[in-house]
């Protein structure tokens, strides 16, 4: 058996709400230990710069590429990464031992049918600021992790499945398992015994609640799903909306935070609505979408497990099992965290990068073999 080691995984997602810290113990194949996870939230400044920095990537062709607001927007988010973990090292002295870290950055643009996705994020400078904190010679750092996948031709998303792999291994239940993903962006694992995970983004999760309450109330999100529960669903809109040709897809696919904005606005947007009603035809579309990718999976399963800020919210989760038939619980129902997920599915990646095993597969992100990834810059400096 190989050797566990502690490993940090840090993620800053779709929905830019923050940094999410978490700690496992981990050989990269199974999972000895959970241990804290944290989210050090992005303040409205931070957020705004980073909102800018998605519109600045729009028409990026070189990966490499920093116009607008791209540059300070990486250097802040780094800067933001650093002071994270030295929080986190604060709370939890003990872990200043960690042996890696595994650095998502922040998606800007993803393009894979371009061959182009674009994480902001300093591996390189992120790498000097753990040393300092943690005492040399300090963790790998592993980042860049979607690169090599799009790079031979995958969607390079979504990466999470060989964790939830990992985590539902250790579960009593029979028959297919889905994991869901809600963040800003959905994404479904389906889990049946030993078969590769099979894998794919289903459509927008909480972007499209999030953008519509912060135009509406100014207030982020949709807090416990309350106006969404308050609200009708406009049927005739969930199908105007569900026409998109994403759906029809096979997976492996996956998708830009922003792909469906424009498609929402064409088709009328949802101005007529209420706020109420407008929001509880975004989180049933969420579930309609999620509903959608069934007819492409090898069977019905019998199970799905929530994870992601949606989690906790409780009409998208009725939703989610009225229109599925599906019996959904919660990743804290299973003795896994919502909040923490994500990140400890970097941290497990950046483990399985530094030995060499793959994190994506022909059925996760449709690449032709399975494949490693990363970049992993080692304690001395060396890449
Ligand atoms: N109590 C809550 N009620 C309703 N929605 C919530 C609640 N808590 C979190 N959310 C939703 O979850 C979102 C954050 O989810 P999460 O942190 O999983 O996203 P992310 O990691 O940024 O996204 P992605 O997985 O797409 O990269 C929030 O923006 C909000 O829409
Ligand atoms: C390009 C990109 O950053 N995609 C994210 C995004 O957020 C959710 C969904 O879309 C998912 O495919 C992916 O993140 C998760 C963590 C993944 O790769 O598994």
């Amino acid at each position: 058996m190989a050797k566990t080691v502690k490993a940090i995984g840090l993620m800053s997602g779709t929905s830019l709400d923050g940094v999410d810290v978490a700690l496992i113990e981990t050989d990269g194949e199974t999972v000895a230990v959970f241990g804290p996870g944290r989210t050090y939230p992005y303040d409205a400044a931070d957020r705004a710069l980073l909102a800018r920095a998605l519109e600045d990537a729009r028409g990026l062709a070189d990966r490499l590429a920093r116009p607008g607001v791209l540059g300070q927007a990486e250097q802040r988010l780094t800067v933001r990464h650093e002071e994270a973990l030295a929080a986190f090292f604060h709370a939890f002295p003990q872990h200043r031992d960690v042996s890696v870290v595994g650095f998502h950055g922040q998606t800007v643009l993803h393009r894979p049918e371009m061959r182009l996705t674009v994480q902001i994020g300093d591996g390189p400078a992120l790498a000097r600021g753990l040393r300092a904190l943690t005492g040399p010679p300090g963790p790998a750092l592993v980042h860049d992790l979607r690169a090599a996948d799009v790079a031979a031709g995958g969607q390079g998303a979504p990466l999470v499945p060989v964790y939830h792999q990992a985590l539902v291994r250790s579960l009593p239940q029979a028959g297919p398992v889905l994991v869901l993903n809600l963040g800003g962006v959905a994404n479904i694992t389906y889990l049946d015994g030993d078969a590769d995970p099979i894998a794919c983004d289903t459509g927008p999760a909480n972007a499209l609640i999030d953008d519509f309450m912060t135009a509406r109330t100014g207030a982020p999100i949709d807090r416990d799903g309350a106006a969404a529960a308050a609200g009708r669903v406009d049927e005739a809109a969930i199908a105007r909306l569900l026409d998109h040709p994403f759906f029809a897809l096979r997976p492996p696919k996956s998708l830009d935070r922003n792909a469906f904005r424009d498609w929402v606005a064409a088709r009328g947007g949802l101005d007529g609505l209420s706020t109420e009603d407008g929001a509880a035809t975004l989180t049933a579309l969420t579930a309609a979408t999620v509903g959608a990718v069934l007819a492409h999976l090898p069977r019905r399963p019998a199970l799905a497990i929530a994870a992601g800020g949606g989690a906790h919210n409780p009409t998208l989760l009725a939703m989610l099992a009225a229109r599925t038939g599906i019996r959904v619980l919660t990743a804290e129902d299973v003795g896994w965290s919502s909040d923490a997920l994500e990140a400890q599915a970097f941290a497990f990646l950046a483990v399985r990068a530094l030995r060499g095993l793959p994190i994506s597969f022909p059925t996760t992100t449709g690449i032709a073999r399975a494949l490693t990834g990363g970049v992993i810059a080692l304690p001395n400096g060396a890449q």
